[in-house]
C-alpha cells in the first residue's frame, strides 16, 4: 500500500483525531481468582460484579492473569508477522474469495470505506458450517474450510493450539457474564456446540495519511464476545458510552481486551450494550492485532433470553437467524453495497 487511494478516505466527520485522549476508565480486571478457587461460585462474587458493571458501563474491559498461555501468544504473534512479511504473490496463494471465505484478504471495507490493513482469517472449527445463500428460504448449507499457508512452518499447528487456548478463556468469560446476569454459569454453553467462531490476524501497515484513513472504520462486533490481543503500538479507540467521546485503549502487556458483541446486547435485552470502536493507524509503525470472535452455531435464533424478559421488560428484539445474518455480512465484503449492511436494529421491536 503506497499513497492513500480515495477509497480509503473517511468522510470528514469520521476522520480520526490525532490527539485522542487515553481511556483511563476502561476497567482492568484481574482474573487470577479464577485459577485459585476451583470455580467456587461464592469466591468469585466480586469478579462477577466487576465483569457485570464493566459490561454495562463500558461494553469493553481488559483482563490480566487470564490463564491463557503467554508463550503461545508470543509464538502466534511471530508467525503472523512472518506470514504478512511475505510478498503478495505468496499471500495470494491463500487468498479468500466468494467461495473460500477464510484466508488472506487486503481489500476489506467497513461501511463502504476501505480499511488500511490486511487480514488472515481462520475458523476455530474446520470446516465452519453456514447457510449456502443469504436467502432465508434456502435451507442448503455449505462448508467454509481453513486455508493454510506453507510458510511459516508450524503456522497451522500454532493457530489451532492458540484457538483452543483462547476458546477456553472465552467460555470462562461467558460463565462470568452469565452469572452477572443472574443466569446459571453454563447457560450459554449450548450455543457454541457448532460454533462459527473465527480468529483474524490484522496487520496495519504505516499509513502516509493517518488523519484521513482508518485501520478499521467505526463498527460494532456482530457476534457474542471478542477477545483481542493487541501489540504495543496502540490505535484502538472506543466510543465512551457516558459521553460519546472516542477514547484510546492503551496497550497493557499480556492483557486481552474483551468486548461485548451485538448478540449479548440482544440476549441480555440491552442490559449490556455492544459498543462502537475503530482503529487509528500511524505514519511510523506497523501494528498487529489478533481478535478471536466468539460466534454461535449457524442455526441459532438470536433473541432476548426468556429469563431476562417479563411483562415490565418485554423483548426488545424479534428473533433473527445467526447463520443468515453472518453470511449476509460476509458476502458484503465481496460485493460493495450501496445500501446499509444488515444490523441488529433492523430487528428492534
Ligand atoms: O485491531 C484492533 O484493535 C481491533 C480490530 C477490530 O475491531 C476488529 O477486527 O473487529
Ligand atoms: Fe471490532
Amino acid at each position: 500500500m503506497g499513497e492513500v487511494d480515495p477509497a480509503f478516505i473517511q468522510a470528514p466527520e469520521h476522520r480520526p483525531n490525532l490527539h485522542t485522549i487515553e481511556a483511563k476508565g476502561i476497567p482492568l480486571i484481574d482474573l487470577s481468582s479464577l485459577s485459585k478457587t476451583n470455580n467456587d461460585p461464592s469466591s468469585i462474587e466480586g469478579l462477577v460484579r466487576e465483569i457485570g458493571s464493566a459490561s454495562k458501563e463500558w461494553g469493553f474491559f481488559q483482563v490480566i492473569n487470564h490463564g491463557a498461555s503467554i508463550d503461545l501468544r508470543q509464538k502466534i504473534e511471530t508467525v503472523a508477522r512472518e506470514f504478512f512479511a511475505q510478498n503478495l504473490e505468496e499471500k495470494n496463494k491463500v487468498r479468500r474469495d466468494g467461495v473460500q471465505v477464510l484466508g488472506y484478504y487486503d481489500t476489506e471495507h467497513t461501511k463502504n470505506v476501505r480499511d488500511w490493513k490486511e487480514v488472515f482469517d481462520f475458523g476455530v472449527e474446520d470446516p465452519i458450517l453456514v447457510p449456502a445463500s443469504c436467502d432465508l428460504n434456502d435451507k442448503e448449507l455449505t462448508h467454509w474450510f481453513n486455508q493454510w499457508p506453507q510458510y511459516p512452518p508450524q503456522f497451522k499447528e500454532l493457530c489451532e493450539e492458540y484457538a483452543q487456548d483462547v476458546l477456553k478463556l472465552a467460555l470462562k468469560l461467558m460463565e462470568l457474564i452469565a452469572l452477572s446476569l443472574k443466569l446459571p454459569a453454563k447457560r450459554f454453553d449450548e450455543f457454541f456446540k457448532d460454533q462459527t467462531s473465527f480468529i483474524r490476524f490484522n496487520h496495519y501497515p504505516p499509513c502516509p495519511s493517518p488523519h484521513l484513513a482508518l485501520g478499521v472504520g467505526r463498527h460494532k462486533d456482530a457476534g457474542v464476545l471478542t477477545i483481542l490481543a493487541q501489540d504495543d503500538v496502540g490505535g484502538l479507540e472506543v466510543k465512551r458510552k457516558s459521553d460519546g467521546q472516542w477514547v484510546r485503549v492503551n496497550p497493557t502487556p499480556h492483557a486481552y481486551i474483551i468486548n461485548v458483541g451485538d448478540i449479548i446486547q440482544v440476549w441480555s435485552n440491552e442490559a449490556y450494550e455492544s459498543v462502537e470502536h475503530r482503529v487509528m493507524v500511524n505514519s511510523e509503525r506497523e501494528r498487529f492485532s489478533i481478535p478471536f470472535f466468539l460466534n454461535p452455531a449457524h442455526y441459532t435464533m438470536v433473541e432476548p433470553l426468556e429469563e431476562l424478559t417479563n411483562e415490565q421488560n418485554p423483548a426488545k428484539y424479534r428473533p433473527y437467524n445467526w447463520g443468515n445474518f453472518f453470511t449476509t455480512r460476509k458476502r458484503s465484503n465481496f460485493v460493495k453495497l450501496d445500501v446499509e449492511n444488515v444490523q441488529i436494529y433492523h430487528f428492534r421491536v
